[in-house]
């Protein structure tokens, strides 16, 4: 049966998964992203609507969806919800005053019907360095 269905797999592709790379605009996304894809630590420019990449582990690809976090386009995040399965929220640990708003953000996003899919929440407390 395991090998029936690893000819299966070969003939139609990977499993694929999408995830979403959610935070305020700062939060460090792009460049979190970009460390994993690349393994380095690249220079980001504030990031328009979004990047998407793919990682492949174990013969599993990964679609990354890096979402924008300008304030005027955190009301578009639900655009992006359709079959997401893993979400990762960026936060910038030494932006105190914002906490709250992501926090707000969160909350929605969590009650959000679209992702119910959703198999895994990851809150990534970024920027421990500052
Ligand atoms: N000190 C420090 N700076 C970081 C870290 N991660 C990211 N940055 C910096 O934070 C700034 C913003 O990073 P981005 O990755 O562009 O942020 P983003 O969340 O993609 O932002 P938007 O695309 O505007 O939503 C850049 O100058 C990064 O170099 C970190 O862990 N520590
Ligand atoms: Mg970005």
């Amino acid at each position: 049966m395991g090998f029936f269905m690893s000819k299966l797999q070969n003939l139609f592709g990977p499993e694929e998964h999408k995830v979403l790379i959610l935070g305020l605009n700062n939060a460090g996304k792009t460049t979190i992203l970009y460390k994993l894809c690349l393994d380095e630590v690249i220079n980001t420019t504030p990031t328009i609507n979004c990047n998407v990449e793919e990682i492949v582990l174990k013969n599993i690809r990964f679609i990354m969806w890096d979402v924008s976090g300008q304030e005027s386009l955190i009301s578009n995040w639900s655009t992006y919800y359709t079959d997401a399965e893993f979400v990762i929220i960026v936060v910038d640990s030494s932006d105190v005053e914002r906490l709250s708003t992501i926090t707000v953000e969160l909350h929605k996003l969590l009650s959000d019907k679209q992702l119910s899919k959703v198999a895994g929440v990851l809150i990534y407390a970024n920027k421990q360095d500052i």
